[in-house]
């Protein structure tokens, strides 16, 4: 087991946005978190990843309280998290880009970066990465002329700069053509069975993460409705409730 989340509750005001929530993420796996608008799946990431500290509850990582860390102390222990809003330098090349987030890992001096040329002892690393996310072929393209779908395989590039062992994505195919969303989910699944990573995808695209995840949680009202397989999911009548008979077909 990776990440134990233990009766973790955060509320705004008199609202539960998450209440009591407890739940594991194992090892090298793909968890997808879904549910209705409003549910907290949100509010949930944030809890883990650092951006909010829980009212209640307790966060684990190997055992490990982290509960509250910042988002660069998790990264120090191999949590990453990927951007909607993507934290890419547009100016810069693909892989100054990847080699600026190595760099940063590493407490290179970042000023020393020449636009043309990478430095021997990181390109390596960086080009691994790049292969990774299929991006070897764009490697010296400018990040902001990539297509939308590329961008976000380049912020995951980024984070994969980190070393993590896990990956949480907060809606990673939001706004995307179909084939983007191909593409993207092609690297997390590359990112479990080729570098068995853990990855966590908070996700509105129910028929993606069906195909996708090893499990899932569902979420309503902030609470946990329901948890397993996506064939288990797909049968449960708290979900199928949850989306009104709507959202499954796929
Ligand atoms: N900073 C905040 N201040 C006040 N209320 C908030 C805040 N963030 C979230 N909420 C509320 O908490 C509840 C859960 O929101 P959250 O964004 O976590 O849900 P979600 O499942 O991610 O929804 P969506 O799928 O629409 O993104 C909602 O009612 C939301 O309005």
């Amino acid at each position: 087991m990776t990440l134990q989340i233990n009766g973790v509750s955060k509320r705004f005001g008199g609202l539960k946005a998450v209440h009591e929530v407890t739940t594991s993420i194992g090892n090298c796996t793909i968890h997808s978190i879904i549910g209705p608008n409003g549910a907290g799946k949100t509010t949930l990431f944030n809890l883990v990843t650092g951006a909010l500290a829980p009212d209640a509850g307790k966060v684990y990582f190997d055992g490990k309280d982290i509960t509250g860390w910042a988002p660069n102390r998790l990264a120090g222990i191999g949590i990453a998290r990927t951007f909607q809003r993507t934290s890419i330098f547009k100016d810069l090349s693909v892989q100054e880009n990847v080699a600026l987030a190595v760099r940063s890992r590493r407490g290179m001096n970042q000023s020393i970066l020449r636009s043309a040329s990478l430095e021997a002892e990181i390109s390596d690393e960086v080009y691994a990465i790049l292969d990774n996310v299929g991006l070897m072929g764009r490697a010296t393209m400018k990040a902001g002329a990539l297509a939308h779908g590329i961008q976000r395989a380049l912020d995951i590039a980024i984070g994969l700069a980190l070393k993590p062992r896990i990956v949480l994505m907060d809606e990673p195919l939001a706004g995307m053509s179909r084939g983007d969303r191909e593409t993207v989910a092609g690297i997390i699944i590359k990112l479990k069975e080729d570098l068995g990573l853990t990855v966590v995808v908070v996700e509105h695209d129910v028929g993606m993460v069906m195909r996708l995840s090893d499990t899932i949680t569902v979420m309503q009202h902030g609470m946990i409705i329901a948890e397993g397989t996506p064939a288990a999911i797909r049968e449960n009548e708290a979900v199928k409730n949850a989306y009104l008979h709507g959202s499954f077909a796929a």
